[in-house]
């Protein structure tokens, strides 16, 4: 199984780009963004974690996350980011490892994970290829304020300096899929990059054979991030 690794700074266009291969090409997408948010429902071992360490204050009437609360507590304050990160990642890691494994056996050939910290998170690791979507300061910051419009400037630029920075990002990917201009250019992109990919479905074919071909593919995705980059255009 190929295991597509999709990340990029806040607001880069990650969903954009996951909706699309979901609804258009018809792949498997699992987005850690969902996932870290089903594992904070009221009742889960996550969110009484959570409450032990932030207070009941991070939590509404209702017993269920107050998200705004804790991103306003967390995104200004880099070790209370990591305490929750500590808490949250490893759950989500599970959650995701139990999704892929469920596509494992049904024999799925490709699956993309919509990681927004797949570096920071270690979780490229997992990856038999990254692609990493880059956007200008500029432009995600327009367009996270679009988005988002009840978060303040200074709420955005702390989202936006909260995670490593695409040109780090850059520098540790496979593919650089560029989001500047309209969404239908990037669709385009895309729809090259899936080209790109497709000749390593033959990896996949004898992965799904064998084992030690899935493990293969996962320390080539090592020797992987030595080599030079692919930039889609
Ligand atoms: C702090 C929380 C409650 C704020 O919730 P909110 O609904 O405002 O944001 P949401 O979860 O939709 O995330 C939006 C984006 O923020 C960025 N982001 C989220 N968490 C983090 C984090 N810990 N560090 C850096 N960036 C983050 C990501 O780019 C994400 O796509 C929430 O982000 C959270 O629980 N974060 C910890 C879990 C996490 O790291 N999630 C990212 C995917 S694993
Ligand atoms: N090429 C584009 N042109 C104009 N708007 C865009 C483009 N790409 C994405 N957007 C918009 O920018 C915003 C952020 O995109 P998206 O939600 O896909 O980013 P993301 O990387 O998934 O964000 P997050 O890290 O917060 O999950 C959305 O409102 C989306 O519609």
């Amino acid at each position: 199984m190929l295991i597509i690794g999709l990340t990029g700074t806040i607001a880069s266009g990650k969903s954009t780009v996951s909706n699309y291969i979901k609804k258009q090409h018809n792949l498997p997408v699992i987005d850690a963004d969902v996932v870290a948010h089903r594992v904070v429902e009221p009742g889960t071992p996550c969110l009484k974690k959570i409450v032990r360490e932030f207070g009941t204050e991070v939590l509404k009437n209702d017993g269920s996350l107050n998200r705004p609360a804790l991103g306003r507590i967390i995104f200004g304050d880099e070790q209370k980011r990591l305490r929750l990160n500590s808490i949250v990642h490893p759950a989500v890691r599970k959650e995701m490892l139990k999704e892929l494994w469920r596509y494992y056996i049904r024999g799925t050939g490709i699956v993309f994970l919509d990681v927004p910290l797949l570096f920071e998170a270690r979780m490229h690791l997992l990856c038999t290829t990254t692609v990493t979507i880059v956007c200008s300061p500029m432009n995600v910051k327009r367009r996270l304020m679009a988005r988002n419009p009840e978060l303040s400037e200074k709420e955005v630029e702390q989202r936006i300096h909260s995670q490593m920075s695409s040109q780090e990002k850059t520098q540790l990917t496979d593919f650089v899929l560029e989001n500047e201009s309209d969404v239908l250019s990037l669709y385009a992109r895309v729809d090259r990059l899936l080209f790109r990919l497709h000749p390593s479905t033959f990896g996949t074919f004898l992965a799904l054979l064998c084992p030690f071909v899935q493990l293969f593919l996962v320390v080539y995705s090592f020797v992987r991030q030595y080599c030079k980059k692919e930039r889609i255009y």
